[in-house]
């Protein structure tokens, strides 16, 4: 058993290294201004490499699952799954009560000119208040989210995404959070009602 899970382990650290060398693949795509025919040389390497990938291949990303730490852990999550090389990816840590994730995004998430794409503020503000409902002891899906944009947000500066509970009614639980300069500066702030679907409740 101990072999098993060292092994599947090693793979899984080779897989996330694999999802950042991804990402910066991705980053340096959309960067870059080499010559025309570099770029279909390097087109034909990506297609080669994404055909190896695709030999055995899943239908789902990596699952839900519990970590050799007992931490649980979604490793195929779009934010924070470090298997997915469409996450930034996002840790987000608790003290409890809260939660709080230290993030930075990239010239990848522009959307206006020089900033970051309003979907992919909104995109970070939902996990984080999905998480917030997770450490106020609940569970639920979004059922809204309401954004207010207060500032452009910009990309390769240090941010702070926070959440917190605010208020519980039967299956539906509000929570707020807001992404900041690290100054306190606030750029977004939202609020979200999840709802715990009656299925997860057996009713
Ligand atoms: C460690 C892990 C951390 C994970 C963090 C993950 C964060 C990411 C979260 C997501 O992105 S989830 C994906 C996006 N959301 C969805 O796909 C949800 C799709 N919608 C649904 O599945 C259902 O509509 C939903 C579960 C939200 C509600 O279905 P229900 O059948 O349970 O609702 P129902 O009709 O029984 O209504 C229950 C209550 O919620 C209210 N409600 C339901 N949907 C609502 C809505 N959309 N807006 C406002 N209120 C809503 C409804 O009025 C009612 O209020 P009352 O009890 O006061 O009568």
């Amino acid at each position: 058993m101990t072999i098993e899970a060292a092994t599947g382990e090693s793979r899984i650290t080779a897989l996330c290294a694999l999802s950042q060398q991804v990402r910066e693949l991705m980053d340096a795509t959309a960067l870059t201004d080499v010559p025309e025919d570099e770029l279909e040389a390097i087109t034909a390497d990506v297609a080669a490499l994404t055909a190896r990938l695709r030999a055995v291949a899943r239908e789902t990303p990596q699952p839900f699952e519990f970590a050799p730490d007992g931490t649980l852990r979604h490793l195929g999550n779009a934010v924070t799954g470090a298997a997915n090389p469409h996450a930034l990816p996002l840790v987000v840590t608790s003290d409890g009560e809260s939660v709080r994730a230290e993030l930075s995004f990239r010239p990848l998430h522009e959307g206006p000119p020089g900033s970051v794409h309003g979907g992919i503020s909104a995109m970070i503000l939902d996990h984080v208040l999905g998480q917030a409902v997770v450490v106020a002891g609940f569970a639920g899906m979004t059922a809204s989210l309401s954004v207010n944009y207060r500032k452009p947000v910009p990309y390769g500066v240090p941010l702070v995404a926070t959440g917190a509970f605010t208020r519980k009614e039967g299956r539906k639980t509000w929570v707020e959070g807001r992404i900041a300069l690290t100054d306190g500066t606030v750029l977004v702030e939202a609020t979200g009602l999840f709802v715990t679907p009656a299925a997860w409740l057996g009713e």
